[in-house]
């Protein structure tokens, strides 16, 4: 799925009565099947723009548009796995990854099969009847992706997927991803405060910075793959991202200072 963002802003208005530029005239295109991963510091509007994407969020200016379609209301065609999982506590872990597959009109047959692979995928295998609460955060957020990658959707958006797994785990399921994207060749997103993560998943890093959310620079990451996160260059381009950080968040405070200050 093809996503072309046109000079999208989102504003909030905050508990004080004040705006939030969360988003300032944001463009990007991404093509089908690439791997793009974002970061930005704290509040530079990553999740806003997933959530326009995703349609759970409409902007106030500028059009998201998917295969050239306007995004709507949500679809199964955009999976989206959130920062707090977003499971139902109330269904087993095979219930809740079952969930969109019913909703697709998935064959019984063929649910028990993805519901299998997946879970096999994630190593929860042995965990389908127990219930979110009974979980440990990384394994909620295993049945996430789970839920979300069996239902094969053509794009999608991940919010920080990786954030609550200790480090083994959590390049395990990098590589896992990366694996799992090069044999379906759909589009993924993933909002990650994490450089070493987007260096060893992405296409191309979208970094952003805040007070109004803009877009900073977008690096092309030739890498080849599988990625050494041990290789010169890779460790390089880690530096080389955590400076332009560095540099628009730096330049960001000194922005909205001059704005608070000018009358
Ligand atoms: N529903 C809302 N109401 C008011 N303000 C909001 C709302 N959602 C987001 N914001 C504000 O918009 C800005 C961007 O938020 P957003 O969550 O998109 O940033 P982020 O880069 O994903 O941050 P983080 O890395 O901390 O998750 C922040 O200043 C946030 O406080």
């Amino acid at each position: 799925m093809r996503i072309d963002i046109d000079r999208v802003s989102k504003t909030y208005q905050a508990g004080t009565g004040m705006k939030i530029t969360a988003l300032d005239s944001i463009s990007l295109r991404v093509d089908s099947g690439e791997f793009i991963c974002i970061v930005g510091p704290s509040g530079c509007g990553k999740s806003t723009l997933l959530k326009l994407i995703g349609g759970i969020e409409q902007p106030d200016a500028g059009a998201v548009r998917c295969d050239d379609v306007p995004v709507g209301a949500p679809s199964t065609d955009r999976g989206f796995i959130f920062q707090d999982y977003a499971l139902f506590p109330w269904l087993t872990v095979r219930q809740n990854i079952a969930f969109g597959l019913t909703i697709k009109g998935c064959s019984r047959q063929e649910r028990k099969l993805r519901i299998d692979e997946y879970l096999r995928f994630m190593g929860l295998t042995g965990a389908g009847s127990l219930y979110p609460g009974q979980l440990s955060g990384g394994m909620r957020q295993r049945v996430a992706l789970a839920r979300a990658l069996c239902l094969r959707p053509k794009l999608l958006l991940m919010d920080e997927p990786f954030a609550a797994l200790d480090v083994l785990l959590r390049q395990r399921l990098q590589e896992e991803l990366v694996r799992i994207w090069q044999t379906e060749r759909m589009t993924y997103l993933l909002v990650t405060h994490d450089v070493e993560e987007a260096l060893f998943l992405a296409d191309r890093i979208v970094i952003m910075s805040p007070h109004p959310g803009r877009i900073r620079s977008i690096l092309p990451i030739k890498l080849a793959r599988p990625r050494r996160r041990t290789s010169a260059e890779f460790i390089h381009l880690r530096q080389h991202i955590m400076q332009l950080l560095e540099v628009g968040t730096a330049e960001a405070r000194e922005e909205r200072t001059a704005a608070l200050v000018l009358p």
